[in-house]
């Protein structure tokens, strides 16, 4: 069988060559330094299993849809959405092994863990986020990491300062990692736009607590 092949391969090599070294072939993140002490970290094909974490969220989350709440405002949210939270079993288990590699890769820099896994559904280009900080919690006050997970069709995440200012755009794509970190959420602010052409995308979002 081929799948158990490759898990014996990962076993072999990693139990006989490299027993003390960590056991994740990830893609290491590569940081572009934004303005204003916020950064975002890139890391493409990052996601293990891609494919079937992809078919996990769309067919066992239960999806709802609804409107957020911003800080002075509601913003039409045309997606859907669930939020796993501390402590909730993630419907697929490379997605469990995602937050362990993020706590691995960031736990020291960020002085916490991952905790809760935001869920979003983008069923085609009319699905959108309009722009905002995650500035309901901590993260309005305080530096913080947000790991967006994207599984599916590629969408743009959009960013500008909020003080006005050119804005930057990252694809995200079918198993790629985007971290926006530090300052990101007070003093820029994201947006997925909508796309003429798109096929369905999921988004997790990992946060530490307090931080939405
Ligand atoms: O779709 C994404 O990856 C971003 C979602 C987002 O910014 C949010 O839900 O706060
Ligand atoms: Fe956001």
């Amino acid at each position: 069988m081929f799948d158990g092949f490759c898990y014996r391969d990962d076993v072999d090599v990693q139990g006989s060559l490299f027993a003390e070294a960590p056991a994740d072939r990830r893609p290491a993140p590569e940081r572009r330094v934004l303005s204003s002490g916020a950064w975002i970290d890139v890391a493409r094909s990052w996601l293990t299993e891609p494919d079937g974490v992809f078919d996990a969220l769309v067919s066992r989350v239960p999806w709802r849809a609804e409107r957020r709440e911003m800080y002075d405002r509601v913003v039409a949210v045309p997606r859907l959405l669930h939020t796993y939270g501390a402590g909730e079993a993630l419907p697929h288990p490379a997605l469990l092994a995602a937050r362990e590699a993020l706590d691995a890769q960031y736990a020291a820099e960020l002085g916490e863990r991952f905790a809760t896994a935001g869920c979003c559904f983008y069923r085609d280009g009319r699905d959108s986020v309009a722009w905002h900080g995650d500035r309901i919690g901590r993260g309005a006050t305080h530096d913080t990491m947000v790991a967006i997970v994207s599984v599916g069709d590629p969408r743009r995440l959009a960013l500008r300062p909020r003080g006005g200012g050119p804005s930057i755009a990252v694809e995200m794509g079918h198993g790629d990692l985007v971290v926006m970190g530090g300052s990101c959420q007070r003093t820029w602010e994201h947006a997925v736009p909508k796309a003429a052409h798109a096929g369905p995308r999921v988004s997790v979002q990992f946060r530490p607590r307090g931080v939405l």
